[in-house]
Parts: structure tokens; sequence; C-alpha cells
């Protein structure tokens, strides 16, 4: 009964989309997926196979791709939007004539426009005006998911339609979809952990241990929230899987885009080798950029992100940074719990004594 299956639309012909519009069919949906390449549309849809995304990836054959914006959102009742942040506007414009207020629109991506510091959902806000508008957050590489490797992933929403329909058209036995109302903390969650991915890469390049590993890790989700809460996250979505757990499997992962390119340099790769090798978007290495450009502008203390941008920019050599990290002044574990001033005063009052 074709008719009863919920319609799902995914713009981008990416891992991401893909993997995504491969979960919806699996799952009992009519899913289009609209890509701008021909030669790409046609192996879709004729051998259930992305070479260029995806390769060892056999496709549920019940996805149909497109490069007709106008067939693909037709009667969509959900859209993904699986687009690179550096074209997402653009793509969001070319499909807006085909949209309309009771679908229920989803960003998938992990990035930042530069203009306005704007998020991915914001765009699709600002671009419709429509209210059924959420955000796909978690643990979810691609490639473990074509691979149908147990996960999870976070739909966040303040509309409770949106959250319930996600779940129901993605959860299934390899794929489960939790919800969350803080749809500002878990997109930036998304979008900050890749920073943090691309300096695990290079300390596992240059040979670090597992201790300084997990140091970077805490301390990267320690200014994560730092950042999102100044700027009026929920510090609680941190340690959700959109938070923690993308977090966690960014930085242990060579499947992640953004550890690979911290693996390149950190083996003496330019940052431009690594990102050509890729051949794929890293987001992280613009993130980095525009997220150090907020944090000074707002006084918020991000010495990760800060040494990132030094290495990647300003050719730095990381172990020298990691050095002088590793004398700054010594702070709060947690410092939701304990303040930053308070270590502070403290240090100060034993310094005096
Ligand atoms: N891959 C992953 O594991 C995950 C990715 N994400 C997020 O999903 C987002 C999309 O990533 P992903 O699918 O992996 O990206 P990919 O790099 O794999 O693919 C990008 C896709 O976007 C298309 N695209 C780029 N620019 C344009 C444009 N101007 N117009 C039309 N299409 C365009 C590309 O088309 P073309 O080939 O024609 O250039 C390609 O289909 C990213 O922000 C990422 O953070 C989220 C979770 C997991
Ligand atoms: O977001 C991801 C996994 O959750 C994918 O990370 P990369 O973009 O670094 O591949």
């Amino acid at each position: 009964m074709t008719e009863d299956r919920p319609k799902v639309a995914v713009l981008g012909g990416g891992s991401f989309g893909t993997a995504l519009a491969s979960i919806a069919a699996d799952n009992g949906a009519t899913v289009r997926q609209w890509l701008r390449d021909d030669a790409l549309v046609d192996e879709i849809n004729r051998n259930h196979r992305n070479s260029r995304y995806l390769p060892d990836f056999a496709i549920n054959p019940a996805v149909v791709a497109s490069n007709d914006m106008s067939s693909v959102l037709e009667g969509a009742e959900l859209v993904f939007v699986a687009i690179p942040s550096k074209a997402f506007r653009t793509v969001v414009r070319q499909a807006r004539p085909w949209l309309h207020d009771r679908q229920i629109l989803v960003s998938t991506t992990k990035g930042i426009q530069e203009e306005g510091f704007k998020l991915m959902s914001q765009i699709l806000e600002e671009e419709t005006g429509f209210s059924h508008i959420g955000v796909l957050s978690g643990p979810n590489l691609a490639s473990e998911i074509a691979e149908k490797q147990l996960t999870a992933t976070v739909i966040a929403s303040d509309d409770a339609l949106t959250r319930a329909r996600v779940q129901t058209a993605l959860g299934c036995d390899y794929f489960r979809v939790y919800a969350s109302n803080d749809r500002y903390g878990v997109e930036l969650g998304g979008a900050l952990k890749n920073i943090y991915a691309i300096a695990a890469g290079m300390a596992a390049a240059l040979g670090m241990g597992e201790n300084t590993r997990s140091m970077l890790m805490t301390r990267a989700l320690a200014e994560m929230s730092r950042f999102a809460v100044a700027l009026g996250a929920n510090p609680m979505t941190f340690i959700g899987l959109a938070g923690v757990g993308d977090l966690i499997v960014t930085c242990s992962s060579n499947r992640s885009r953004n550890y690979r390119v911290g693996y390149a340099m950190g083996q003496g790769r330019t940052l431009e080798e690594a990102v050509d090798a890729l051949g794929q978007v890293a987001e992280g290495v613009n993130t980095v950029h525009l997220v150090c450009a907020k944090s000074r502008e707002a006084g918020i203390y991000m010495p990760l992100a800060e040494g990132l941008y030094q290495v990647l920019f300003n050719d730095v050599p990381a172990r020298d940074m990691a050095r002088l990290l590793m004398q700054n002044e010594q702070s709060s574990d947690v410092e939701f719990t304990l303040s930053r001033e308070d270590v502070k005063h403290a240090r100060r009052l034993e310094g005096n004594s």
C-alpha cells in the first residue's frame, strides 16, 4: 500500500544523504533523493550504488534519485537537507518554490554559515518562515550506517510533531532516534566537535597516547559546552548523543573526514594537501575559523580551538602547540559545578600565602 508510506525527500547525494535515504527506505518510506550529478543519478537508479561517496554500499533499490527538484519534493512530508554548509542556503533557495508549511524540514549538516554565524536550521527558518523545523545530529558516520552498524541519533526541535515524525520515519532496528528540544545546542554540538576531531587526528598521527586522547576529548567537551552555553544552549545537551556521543566517534575514527584531515597534517601534509586528498567536505576547517572569531568577539575562553587555529592557519607546529597548551593555567575540571573564577581566586590566595 504505497499510499500509506511516508514520503521522504533527501536533498544531497553525498555520503550522509545517501545513507539517510537508504535508512528511510529500509523503514518503508517512499524516498526520493535530489542530487545535481547526472551520472550519479543514473548510477543510483540503475545499479543502486553511489560510487563517488559510498562505493561499497548497496543502496535500498526503493530510493529513487533525480536532479529535478520539483519531482523530488512533490508530495514529500519530510525533507532532509544533507548539503555542506557552504552550499546549504543556495540549495534551500533552489528548493523553496516546492516547499510548503505542512512539510517537516530537517537539517543534517554539521556546519556554520560565516555571515551572521548562522546554523543551518536558522537558514531553513529564514528561507521559509515555516514552523516544523528540526536538526538531526549524533554519532552517525555514514559509512558505518551504510553497513547497518547499530547506532542512534538525535532529532532536535521545539516542535513535538517534527520530533515524533522523524522518530517514526527513521527509527529502525539498527538506527535509534532520540528526541531533544534544544535545537541550538544539538546543532552547535555537531558543528563544534569537528574542530576537535581534527586535533585528535593530528595527535594520533604524532603518536600521542591514549591518556592524551582522553584528556583532549574531555577538555574539548568542556570547551564546546562553555561556548554553546554562552550562546544560549542547554549544558545538559552535551552529555547526550549529539554532544559527547558524536565527539567520541569523530575523535576516534579514521572514517571521520575531519579526523583524517588532522591525521594527514600530523603526518606532515599541508592543510591544502590534506583537504584535496579527502575529496569530501571536512566542515571543521571552516568551523574553527568561525568559532575562533566568535569566541574572541564574545570573550569566551577556547584554548584548544585557538591552538588548532594557529596550527592550521599560522603554521605553528602541532607539537609546539601541545606543549604550550600544557603550560596554561590549571583550572576547574567541570566548571558548571566549580567555576573557573573560584579556582583562579584560590590559586591567587595560595600564591600570596
Ligand atoms: N558523512 C557523514 O558521515 C556525516 C555527515 N554529516 C553532515 O552532512 C553534511 C553533508 O555531508 P555529506 O553527505 O557527508 O557530504 P559529502 O561531502 O559526502 O557530499 C556533499 C554533497 O553535497 C553536494 N553539493 C555540494 N555543493 C552543492 C551545491 N552547490 N549544489 C548542490 N549540491 C551540492 C555534493 O554534490 P556534488 O557531488 O555534485 O558536488 C554532494 O552530493 C555535512 O555537513 C556533514 O557534516 C552528518 C553526519 C554524518
Ligand atoms: O559527523 C560525523 C559523524 O557523526 C561525520 O564526521 P566527519 O564529517 O568528520 O566525517
